[in-house]
């Protein structure tokens, strides 16, 4: 059985002022139905890590180079991601795989490098509206889902979040059908290629959650949490999101 995971990705938002969302979140969720995540930008990390330690909101990263260290500027490690206290990187963001020409192996070597630094990745996956419109949901889904993920994924060191680039950002939201549909294929998926491990994973759904919407799209089977961007960004926002998923 999953875990219930409510991740913020801050993207490239925030400065020093918006750590203060998140001592108000810790503070209105002191022992959450569900595990907290927010992966803000990396100038951020060590000081949310720090501002949330003896909370129960974990912190990572948004992206990781696959090496431990080296000659790549601009780049950071996930060991570094380690040492600035995140638990968590992810990886695979439609945003990544668009601005950076990301493929599925950069991402299942990032995953790997992601686990080699003892964390947890975040793998992101999702169709453009072109592929949806083309019928090709669930064949992009799944082709993604076999190129990102290594073996050796289990319930302790993988979260998989399905985010149609088409509702990221937009206010656009998939039928709660069709996200019932890609989640129970990914989670037979899952099971085929991991067995009993490929029900331990977490499969978040991404793409335009708010407080609003959150309660109907939990409720869906195999939903088993959210990754939220915009509305990660203020602890009101994302708490009823948190509160949502605890009484999913
Ligand atoms: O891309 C997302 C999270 O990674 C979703 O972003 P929004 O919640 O802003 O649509």
């Amino acid at each position: 059985m999953a875990r219930k995971l409510a991740a913020g990705n801050w993207k490239m938002n925030g400065t020093g002022a918006s750590l203060a969302e998140i001592e108000a979140l810790a503070k209105a969720y002191p022992n959450p139905g569900c595990d907290m995540l927010i992966c803000p930008p990396a100038t951020l990390l060590s000081r949310l890590s720090e501002r949330t330690s003896g909370t129960t909101i974990k912190t990572g990263g948004q992206d990781c180079h696959a090496a431990t260290s080296g000659a790549h500027t601009g780049d950071i490690s996930a060991e570094m991601i380690a040492d600035a206290g995140g638990s968590h990187v992810i990886v695979g963001h439609s945003e990544r795989r668009a601005d950076h020409g990301e493929t599925d192996s950069d991402i299942a070597a990032k995953t790997a490098a992601v686990w080699r630094a003892g964390l947890v990745a975040v793998i992101c996956l999702g169709e453009t509206l072109a592929e949806r419109e083309a019928g090709q949901t669930i064949d992009v889904v799944a082709s993604q889902l076999s190129g990102s993920v290594p073996d050796g994924a289990d319930g302790d060191n993988t979260v998989i979040a399905y985010e149609p680039v088409w509702a990221i950002g937009t206010g656009k939201v998939p039928t709660l059908d069709e996200i019932a549909a890609v989640h129970a294929d990914i989670r037979s998926r899952l099971k085929a290629r991991f067995g009993a491990a490929g029900d331990d994973m977490p499969i978040l759904y991404g793409g335009s959650v708010k407080p609003s919407n959150a309660d109907e799209i939990f409720g869906v089977a195999d939903v088993d949490g959210a990754l939220v961007g915009g509305a990660s960004l203020k602890a009101e926002d994302f708490g009823g999101i948190v509160a949502a998923l605890e009484r999913a």
